[in-house]
């Protein structure tokens, strides 16, 4: 169980510091059994600030000493110099889980210890919020328990699936790791279409968001495939499939498609350093 575990975030920036503040909120995970690191002494003050009681450090070694999940969140830069000065102090056993984009569990484990268990994860912004989406997917030694253990920590902060063949987690990356971005220039534009028809651009913008959380929002809740829904909104000979047909002309699914795969083809470059 987590609530039995001691956990050790390494590099809690955005990604990190949602973390821990969703198991702390979820009473997940008590501030006395968690540490975080930053090489930054502003860093390890807002840590500090934010999280009473986790114990904040820039000894990533002594940090990982005595943790039995070591969580890693730096960017992909940082990994390779902060894993050779982890490894040699790694206890036998220790499950690791790592969010950097692309890296896979056999690179995690060639850099940290070929015997332990990893557990690869990617998450999004969103879980700031409590409504992230993140996809795991185990290494060659984590078993059920290890994935559970992963499936705790990041359902503290919102959606979790598993993924068990790994090369797919590339994929997952371009579409819901990236995917926070694509959806905030969709507001970003829907709100500058709504101004270019007159409206201010406070209330385009509150009516644009509005309207992507509501949508999501209809679509999880009714369980409906996206096509009904779509049809719901679309009365014969009205506006909407006017709309429609404006963003199939402008091809909107193979830009898509397009973009998802940019984004996972950089994954995979990125994991193959
Ligand atoms: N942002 C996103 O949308 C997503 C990111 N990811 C992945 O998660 C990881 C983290 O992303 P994100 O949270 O946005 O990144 P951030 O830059 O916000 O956080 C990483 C932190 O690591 C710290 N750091 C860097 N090197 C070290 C070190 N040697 N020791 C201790 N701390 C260190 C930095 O702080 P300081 O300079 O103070 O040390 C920094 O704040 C990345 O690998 C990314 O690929 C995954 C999914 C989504
Ligand atoms: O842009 C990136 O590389 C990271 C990974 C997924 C989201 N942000």
């Amino acid at each position: 169980m987590l609530s039995d575990q001691t956990l050790t975030v390494l590099g809690a920036g955005n990604i990190g510091r949602a973390l821990i503040g969703g198991l702390l909120r979820g009473g997940d995970l008590t501030a006395d059994r968690i540490t975080a690191t930053r090489r930054s002494e502003a860093g390890l003050d807002e840590l500090r600030q934010r999280f009473p009681g986790v114990t904040a450090t820039d000894d990533n070694a002594g940090a990982v000493r005595d943790a039995s999940v070591v969580l890693v969140t730096v960017k992909p830069q940082n990994a390779v110099e902060l894993f050779a000065e982890v490894r040699p102090h790694l206890a036998p056993g220790t499950l690791v889980v790592s969010t950097l984009a692309g890296v896979t569990t056999q690179s995690l484990a060639n850099a940290l210890g070929p015997d332990l268990p990893v557990v690869r994860a990617m998450p999004n912004t969103p879980a700031l919020v409590d409504e992230g989406a993140t996809a795991i997917a185990p290494g060659a030694h984590a078993t059920e328990a290890h994935v559970a253990l992963a499936q705790e920590i990041f359902s503290a902060v919102g959606h979790v699936v598993e993924v068990v063949a790994e090369h797919l987690m590339d994929a997952v990356t371009g579409l819901s790791g990236s995917g926070p971005a694509y959806v905030f220039m969709v507001i970003e534009a829907m709100t500058d279409a709504g101004v270019k028809q007159g409206l201010p651009r406070a209330v385009a913008r509150r009516l644009s968001m509005q309207t992507v959380l509501g949508a999501a929002r209809l679509a999880i809740e009714t369980g409906e495939h996206p096509a009904v829904l779509r049809d719901q909104v679309t009365t014969p000979g009205g506006t909407t499939i006017s709309a429609v047909a404006e963003l199939e002309k402008h091809g909107l699914r193979s830009m898509f498609i397009d973009t998802v795969a940019a984004a996972t083809e950089r994954s995979r470059q990125l994991g193959e350093g």
